[in-house]
């Protein structure tokens, strides 16, 4: 049972069989997403943040599976799924976001053909009514020229610009959940601020459950309310963002933050700085 969570994962472990045995990347995790809640997910490189987020997808690479638990969606447990039932969910409830968002399209496709398809996978409307809500889709994700944008290929695109082509397409087809890994990594910071501007309204506007993968703990005092913190697996510490900066109980997050961009930054004045 969920019990209200948007998504609910709990006991996860992920493995993948390599000619030396099976290697753990996740063990045991349990976490949860609430509607319209941004939720970090944070821990040094090879914890198995992004093993976890791709289990919530089914999308692990094949010497990968998730070996034990339960991922809850709603009141669906995912890993029960079959690949064409889970696949259905994948475009329509939830939505994924990377780094390298130009590889997530389809690079032979010129963005409109790759909306419009996604917006009739989903809903019963003619051609060119897709395309209309395909417009009306990016231009409330800021972007200046929607007509002009839907002809072009991924490669004629920016980062930041395919960044926002991804939500518009999550969104177009009403996800409730988003998850993004290390989404601000490639960009510049301009169109980083402008990313977690649009995030941060989705979450308060929308009631979208956002996973939000990132090494960046300038983000994460920004945006994220709740944070988890992964290591070598395992979920080692969840606490509330600003309990997180001001009293982390784990030694590995008091290292963990020490040793990143926060430095003189105190709890307050991340706080400070943060949307209202
Ligand atoms: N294809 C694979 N084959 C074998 N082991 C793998 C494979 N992919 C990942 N792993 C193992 O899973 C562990 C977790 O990897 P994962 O990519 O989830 O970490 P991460 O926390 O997302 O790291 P990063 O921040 O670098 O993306 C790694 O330690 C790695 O050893």
């Amino acid at each position: 049972m969920n019990n209200g969570k948007l998504l609910r994962i709990r006991g996860l472990s992920v493995q993948f069989a390599t000619p030396g045995g099976a290697v753990e990347a996740v063990r045991e995790a349990s976490l949860d997403v609430p509607p319209g809640t941004i939720v970090a997910l944070i821990g040094e490189s090879g914890s198995g943040k992004s093993a976890t987020a791709l289990s919530v997808f089914g999308l692990l690479d094949s010497p990968g599976r998730a070996a034990a638990g339960e991922i809850w969606l709603g009141e669906t447990d995912l890993l029960r799924l079959k690949p064409r039932e889970l696949r259905a969910r994948r475009g329509r409830d939830m939505a994924m976001i990377f780094q390298d968002p130009a590889n997530s399209l389809n690079p032979v496709l010129t963005i409109g053909r790759q909306m419009v398809e996604a917006i009739r996978r989903h809903r019963r409307v003619s051609r060119r009514e897709a395309r209309e809500i395909a417009v009306g889709q990016l231009a409330r994700v800021g972007m200046p020229d929607p007509e002009r944008l839907l002809r072009r290929y991924p490669f004629q695109i920016s980062g930041g610009m395919c960044q926002r082509v991804m939500i518009a397409l999550a969104l177009v087809s009403g996800a409730r959940l988003l998850i993004a890994d290390e989404p601000t990594t490639a960009l510049d910071v301009t169109l980083q601020a402008q990313l977690l501007d649009e995030l941060y309204r989705l979450r308060r506007e929308r009631g979208l459950g956002i996973l939000l993968i990132t090494h960046d703990l300038g983000v994460v005092a920004e945006i994220a309310d709740f944070v988890y913190v992964m290591k070598e697996g395992r979920i080692v510490e969840a606490a509330d963002v600003y309990a997180l900066f001001e009293r982390p109980a784990h030694e590995y997050t008091r290292k963990l933050l020490d040793s990143r961009s926060l430095r003189a930054d105190s709890p307050a004045a991340a706080a400070s700085g943060r949307r209202g």
